[in-house]
């Protein structure tokens, strides 16, 4: 075999080896943020191959994403590239990434030993291996379906669906409110939940109209109750022109009677338990010789029975030659909440996800949603059931199959097909998987359908960094891998590289509000010459004013763009300091925490940490409707959130920055114990770092470390 790489073992710390060399079958390494997992796991698979003579054709390395994918081949073409050529291109700022990907390809060919590992994400994988055998299950000429319709870069391009699932979903829905009935009905929940919001407590929005008119019609009219809006709503169902309180003036004096309907000559009154008595009124229609029917509150109760009595009212009085029948315009009839019906989309799209990890029938879940006890629940199933099964059938007839699809039809695959299955057992002696903390149900039965007893299962991760429940990732898996893997043993590593002791001590103590989570002692291997500046501004402006000058500093400072990251919840937090950078022509990264994942930067900026809606934590699966397909209550919830914000600080090397606003400072803010941070509402001058000479070793160092990183000596600070 072709010489290879050296494996570094010198490089590691103990544990780091001890993973690398160990020969148990079901091994997880359950590291601490920035403790070197990625880098323990490289090592693994150049240490089986070049050290155990593995062939590289008996390994598969699986991760969650392309970049991840990318990252892990970098880094092993950097391993192998002693010229040092290869690493310079790659961080090269004038390169553009296609040049990079073409440059990583052919590197990756060249290295035989590279290119003969199977290094891919999981849907890449679940892809090649319906391609390949997929033939005798369904059609494998399918093509997949997700965010993007194409990019150009990527490996997957020519199979890939001309639309999108959202553009699917949308189309689908437009195609449904050619039924009036459905057009209406999904209008009403609209109205009702999202413009009205009648779904929430009595001390907001409901009571605050001064007018007292607070429920949507389907017409856009605003009325005063429930019964009112059923009224005007069966107008409008109709077609049945009306007024709502028109002015009439009668013998005596004038007044508002609820409705007229002109072309019946007739006034409704709707008489509630809370009304006035309509005697006076009753007399001056008598007088003026007009037609008044009043209806009662207690009709409205049985909605069948109401119709029918609007029905016998209504109806007997308009002309013969009424006719009834209009069809309406989905543009029309949602001009103004074309957002909302997007919104109602992308909840149908989740529930869709939803449901096929969670592996459930359709037809349960809506039977589910049909006992509970919440309308607005009831009714969203009663408008999203029929979009999610007509895109399935949908899917199936184009031969799309979406992210989910690929597992699952690889795992049923594997079952339905025991000589394909044996095919991938007995190709790959040596499995690992990456980010194993956000492996879901479809997921684990795959890597499951692949292990043989002889198969060494290598998985690193991080259960206080499991962020992805909602896109049905279990961190279950992890916080009990011995339970779902027999036999298996656990390795931590516990020394933080990444960040200065007070961010680990923040990090620390902030994760110790988790119940649910495997016991770590990380320590940092970094001292700290700065506190975390926890700034609390008046205002929004006072919060992006603080961080524009304090980035000018570093600027200034010879700190560059890329060195600088800041985060957020929720992309719309940063809209307004993106703007305020473009105009004062600093370019700065902007990432969700989420999409950050894995990265690091020496200075983080942490924006929008205010308590309540839109801040963080932001607990939105609480919704019920989530709940009807995955049960989760508020605490695992906040337990999300929390690991959401302990991998935010954990992105920092040396200087992190909370951003919060007086008067709502976020509760995480309140966990990290004031040794940590400095608070304030003032800018705070930063402290510059020195270098020192590493006694044994000679490499310079930021005055920052404890051990040199490169030769293990205890670092003198002083
Ligand atoms: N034994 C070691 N000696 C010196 N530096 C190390 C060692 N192990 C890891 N590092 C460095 O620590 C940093 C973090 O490593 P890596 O990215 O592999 O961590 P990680 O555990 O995957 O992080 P995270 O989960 O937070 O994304 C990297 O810069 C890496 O080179």
């Amino acid at each position: 075999m072709e010489t290879i790489t050296k494996t570094d073992l010198s490089a590691l710390n103990e544990q780091q080896r001890k993973a690398v060399v160990s020969e148990t079958n079901r091994l997880l390494v359950l590291a601490g943020a920035g403790s070197g997992k990625t880098k323990t796991l490289l090592q693994k698979l150049i240490y089986l191959i070049e050290e155990k003579g593995v062939s590289p054709a008996n390994i598969l390395a699986i991760t969650f994403t392309r970049n991840a994918t990318n990252e892990m081949i970098d880094r092993l073409i950097i391993s192998a590239d002693t010229s040092g050529e290869y690493e310079k291109q790659l961080f090269d700022k004038k390169r553009s990434k296609a040049d990079k990907d073409r440059e990583r390809l052919y590197q990756q060919k060249k290295y035989k030993w590279i290119d003969g590992l199977t290094v891919r994400t999981f849907h890449s994988f679940c892809y090649s291996i319906l391609r390949n055998d997929g033939v005798n299950e369904f059609d494998n000429k399918f093509r997949i379906i997700g965010d993007e319709k194409k990019d150009e870069e990527d490996e997957l391009a020519k199979h890939v669906a001309p639309e999108t699932v959202f553009e699917v979903f949308h189309k689908i829905l437009i195609e449904h409110c050619e039924d009036t009935d459905y057009l209406l009905q999904l209008k009403r929940y609209i109205l009702d939940y999202v413009v009205d919001k009648i779904h929430l407590k009595k001390d907001d929005l409901r009571y605050s109209h001064k007018d007292g008119k607070y429920f949507t019609t389907l017409d856009g009219t605003k009325v005063r109750s429930k019964s009112e809006q059923f009224i005007a709503d069966w107008f409008y169902r109709h077609s049945i022109k009306y007024e709502y309180e028109p002015l009439l003036n009668v013998k005596d004096f004038s007044f508002h009677p609820d409705f007229y309907v002109p072309e019946a000559n007739l006034y409704i009154e709707h008489i509630s338990d809370k009304s006035f008595s309509t005697k006076d009124k009753e007399e001056q229609f008598q007088k003026g010789n007009l037609l008044l029917v009043k209806t009662f509150d207690s009709m409205t109760k049985d909605s069948a029975l109401f119709n029918h009595t609007l029905d016998k009212i209504v109806k007997n009085r308009l002309p013969a030659n009424y006719h009834k029948t209009v069809s309406l315009s989905f543009r029309e009839e949602f001009n103004g909440y074309h957002d909302y019906v997007k919104d109602f989309v992308q909840q149908v799209m989740r529930i869709t996800d939803m449901i096929k990890v969670e592996n459930i029938q359709i037809n349960t879940v809506l039977e589910n949603a049909r006992k509970d006890q919440h309308e607005r629940v009831r009714n969203f199933y009663e408008s999203a059931i029929p979009i999610v099964k007509e895109y399935i059938c949908y899917c199936t007839n184009k031969s799309y199959l979406d992210f989910n699809d690929l597992i699952s039809k690889s795992t049923s695959l594997f079952r339905n097909q025991q000589d394909i299955a044996n095919k991938y057992k007995t190709k790959f002696d040596y499995i690992l998987v990456d980010e194993f903390q956000d492996v879901n149900n479809l997921q684990v039965e795959l890597i499951k359908l692949l292990l043989t007893d002889k198969t060494q299962l290598f998985c690193v991760g991080d259960d206080w960094q499991s962020i992805y429940g909602f896109r049905g990732s279990n961190v279950n898996y992890i916080v009990e891998f011995e339970k779902h893997f027999e036999k298996a043993g656990t390795i931590k590593l516990n020394l933080n590289y990444r960040s200065t002791q007070n961010i680990v001590g923040a990090s620390n103590e902030v994760i110790k509000h988790n119940k649910f989570k495997v016991d770590k002692d990380v320590q940092a291997s970094k001292k700290s010459e700065h506190k975390i500046v926890v700034y609390s501004g008046n205002s929004q402006e006072e919060n992006i004013q603080f961080c524009v000058d304090k980035v000018k500093e570093f600027l200034n400072d010879g700190i560059t763009n890329d060195e600088i990251l800041f985060l957020y919840r929720r992309s719309k937090m940063f809209t307004p300091y993106f703007y305020r950078f473009r105009d004062e022509a600093i370019r700065i990264q902007g990432k969700t925490i989420h999409a950050a994942k894995g990265l690091e930067a020496k200075i983080v900026f942490i924006i929008g940490l205010t308590e309540g809606n839109g801040g963080f934590p932001d607990i939105w699966l609480e919704d019920r409707i989530f709940q009807v397909i995955k049960k989760a209550n508020h605490d695992l919830l906040m337990e999300e959130e929390r690991r959401l914000f302990y991998v935010a600080i954990t992105r920092a090397k040396d200087k992190l920055f909370l951003i919060t606003e007086k008067g709502s400072e976020s509760s995480f803010l309140k966990e990290i114990p004031e040794t940590f941070t400095v608070r304030t509402s003032n800018p705070i001058k930063s402290v510059v770092e020195k270098i020192i000479t590493c006694k044994k070793c000679f490499s310079q160092l930021e005055k920052l470390w404890v051990v040199c990183p490169y030769c293990g000596q205890k670092v003198d600070a002083e």
